[in-house]
């Protein structure tokens, strides 16, 4: 385990494979921390140095006092890159995990090689919709509205499928602080990244699950259309298809890789 402390926030690393492998960086998504993309690495191609991290108000980072903002969580990204040394990354963002890696490609272009947007987009609803969830959280907890967001993470039948790994989910959406929640809502809320998108010059490529209630496919399409993105809907997949289908998206990810 790896521990960095930014701008008084120390944050969660995990630093895997070998040191002179190839640089994936993964941000997960709103409410999850680095144990998402436990399902997908044992489908990833061989040799790759992978590196997961908890942004802030999740998992074991710390959770200073929100509202956050997509440069405070870029910010702690490209601290992280820094401090070990990363370059030529291909940073693969899922959801509010997407708009880190849009702000870090536009903001740090010397850092990365190759972007992966996964159900994600320039920008994610509204911000009114963002401060009503924000103030459902900071009054009754996150376990309040965890049915809502839980029904939108996954596919129609995915829970009675494997209620094991749903209630696992649950366990790590509702165990995590509200407060650093209700910070990355108001990232979340703050954050239009189409012109930054629009201007990106580095391979992108762009995939959501067909099922995604939270970034339909026709929003993740028209976010890939901005920067000249290859675009794929992945079957059987709601907003985690990183979870829900590993084999298909590490199919995605080698062919990606393979090109950049
Ligand atoms: O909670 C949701 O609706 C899904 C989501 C939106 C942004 C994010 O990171 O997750």
């Amino acid at each position: 385990m790896h521990a960095l402390t930014h701008d008084g926030v120390t944050l969660h690393i995990l630093d895997q494979g070998p040191r002179d492998g190839r640089v994936v960086m993964f941000g997960n998504s709103l409410g999850s921390d680095l144990r998402l993309w436990e399902a997908l690495i044992p489908h990833l191609p061989e040799g790759l140095r992978l590196i997961r991290f908890d942004k802030r108000g999740h998992g074991l980072s710390d959770c200073p006092p929100g509202p956050y903002s997509i440069e405070d969580l870029s910010g702690d990204a490209a601290a992280i890159c820094d401090a070990l040394g990363l370059r030529d990354v291909t940073f693969i963002g899922l959801s509010i995990g997407g708009l880190i890696g849009q702000s870090l490609a536009a903001r740090r272009p010397d850092l990365l090689r190759a972007l992966v947007l996964m159900d994600t987009a320039a920008k994610i609803g509204t911000p009114e919709m963002w401060n009503e969830r924000i103030a459902n959280v900071r009054r009754d907890g996150i376990a309040s509205i965890s049915d809502a967001i839980l029904a939108r993470w996954f596919a129609p039948g995915f829970a009675e499928a494997h209620p094991a790994e749903f209630a696992l989910c649950r366990n790590m959406l509702e165990r995590g602080p509200d407060e650093g929640y209700a910070g990355c809502c108001a990232a979340i809320a703050g954050a239009d990244q189409t012109e930054a998108t629009r201007a990106l010059t580095l391979p992108v490529m762009a995939m959501t699950g067909a099922d995604d209630a939270s970034t339909p496919p026709d929003l993740v399409r028209a976010t890939a259309e901005l920067c000249g993105a290859a675009f794929h809907e992945i079957a059987n997949a709601g907003h985690l298809p990183c979870y829900e289908q590993p084999k298909a998206v590490a199919a995605l990810l080698k062919a990606f890789l393979d090109k950049t």
